[in-house]
């Protein structure tokens, strides 16, 4: 969609028209991260006062959007059709309204908002990767980011298809959808990408969009804060202790605990202060596993691996790769039971046990149990073999990037995404080589795989003996 903008120098209009305050913080660009806010006069002169004040009916939020559709019976069709799934989701509808209405107002013909002039201030160009391009995007590869990326590309397009179609049979908005062929793939794109990047979570009005305080950039040690008070208005306040300069930037913080992939995928940039070296992994259960498919059934949690790195010390978690460990033999067994209403249902036993409700936490059941140190050992082994693949992706990754050495803000920031999360995967691969080791000393488990070698042994030499031996070690 080729949109109508606004500049910058209008949205303190924009801003008294719509009665919200920025008595000590106006917005400017900032260099390297598009605009941001700076002091308007020093901390001492600011004291708890507050630097901007939003008023509860440019907030954002579900209840914005259901007294819009109120309001203007075009988008009520719209929403209708393809909304109340989630605040999230009916947010984005409510946007691509005001980006239709403020850009072909004839076409559209709903009611204005102050968020119709509103959507003209926000930058088209938001560096979150689902917004790069095709060659950047593959510098990610054998990053965590990788699958996540994938599945939120697709999760986009079947979104906007759904819109799309359900568009077809309102007026207005077939028009815009498909007459015109005005809105497209990339919008909701972006309109998913301002939504990520600027969204706050409130007490009172819940998930939601704030204007002019969504211009705050993120610093790990950020010296504003936001707060909603008991008028629903909110206000940005400078945190207690923290000097400001006139001009100095105002800053909040986006999340002390998010890992690296997670900043990337939600705004677009790598926080170089932050102490948080973690990555998560999705785990799939293994291919020849008969029981794959009612696992993953049963698993309430993500299957996946999340690799932390604490004062030196690096630590995997995966409930679902224990999991994926168990079989049968172990005492792993799943039944369809059928209740008195007639439906029927997947369920798990574990030592016989009906434990469905417990899958994600199968490490604590199986922890009783005399095999409980092979049952770790095979957990380890299968964290192994995956972090192995991933560290194997990403160096294939950065040979194809040394080849053609892409220079932008995203590619910069895809190197160094890799650069770290090999170097976490690295230190995990020694972790786990450690573990292993300790757990093939362990007496249960030699006695174990001796049973095992045993019994294989015993198996082989009931065959063919004139079989190649070759092949039977392989
Ligand atoms: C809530 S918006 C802040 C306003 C935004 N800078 C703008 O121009 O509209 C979040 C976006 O600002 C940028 N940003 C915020 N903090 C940043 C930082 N510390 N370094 C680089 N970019 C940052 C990122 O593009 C992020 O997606």
């Amino acid at each position: 969609m080729s949109r109508t903008r606004l500049p910058l120098e209008s949205l303190p209009l924009w801003m008294s028209l719509n009665n919200a305050e920025f008595p000590h913080a106006r917005v400017q660009g900032i260099e390297h991260k598009g605009y941001g806010l700076v002091a308007l006069a020093k901390s001492d002169d600011i004291g708890e006062a507050p630097l901007v004040t939003v008023p509860h009916d440019l907030v954002l939020n579900a209840e914005t959007v259901e007294n819009y559709a109120k309001a203007d019976c075009n988008f009520k069709a719209l929403l209708d059709a393809c909304g109340h799934h989630s605040p999230r989701h009916d947010i984005l509808l409510f946007l691509l309204a005001q980006l239709a209405l403020s850009t072909y107002p004839n076409e559209h013909g709903g009611q204005l908002t102050p968020w119709t002039e509103y959507v003209k201030f926000l930058e088209d160009d938001v560096p979150l990767p689902t917004l790069w391009t095709e060659d950047e995007r593959s510098l990610l590869k054998g990053t965590s980011l990788e699958p996540a990326l994938v599945a939120k590309t697709l999760a986009l397009t079947r979104e906007f298809d759904n819109v799309r179609d359900k568009s077809s049979e309102i007026d207005c908005w077939r028009s815009l959808f498909w007459d015109n062929d005005f809105i497209h793939l990339t919008d909701w794109y972006r309109l998913d990408a301002w939504f990520r990047s600027r969204v706050l979570e409130l007490p009172r009005s819940g998930t939601s969009m704030v204007p002019y305080i969504d211009m705050a950039n993120h610093a790990s040690d950020a010296n504003a804060y936001y707060e909603e008070t008991s008028q629903d208005e909110v206000t940005l306040l400078l945190r207690p202790g923290h000097q400001l300069d006139i001009g100095d930037e105002v800053t909040i913080s986006y999340g002390s605990e998010k890992s690296a992939a997670e900043m990337l995928f939600s705004y677009g940039f790598l926080d170089a202060s932050s102490a948080v070296r973690s990555l998560t992994l999705p785990l799939d259960p293994t291919l020849d596993d008969p029981l794959a498919r009612a696992k993953a059934h049963v698993f309430t949690g993500v299957p996946s691996i999340l690799v932390k790195e604490a004062e030196g010390q690096v630590e995997w978690t995966s409930p679902f790769a224990y999991l994926v460990c168990l079989n049968e033999e172990d005492g792993l067994d799943f039944r369809i039971l059928q209740s008195s209403d007639g439906s029927r249902e997947l369920r798990m036993f574990w030592q016989d046990e009906d434990v469905t409700e417990q899958a994600a936490s199968i490490e604590v059941l199986i922890s009783c149990h005399q095999l409980h140190d092979v049952f770790k050992l095979r957990a380890n082994m299968i964290v192994a073999q995956k972090l192995e693949e991933q560290l194997q992706n990403l160096c294939e990754s950065a040979e194809a990037d040394a080849a053609d050495m892409l220079e932008s803000f995203n590619a910069k920031n895809a190197r160094e995404l890799r650069t770290l999360e090999k170097t976490i995967l690295e230190k995990a691969t020694v972790t786990l080589e450690d573990q292993r080791n300790n757990l093939l000393a362990l007496d249960s488990v030699v006695a174990y795989l001796e049973s095992m070698q045993a019994g294989s042994e015993t198996h082989d030499t009931g065959g063919d003996e004139n079989d190649d031996s070759e092949n039977d070690f392989s």
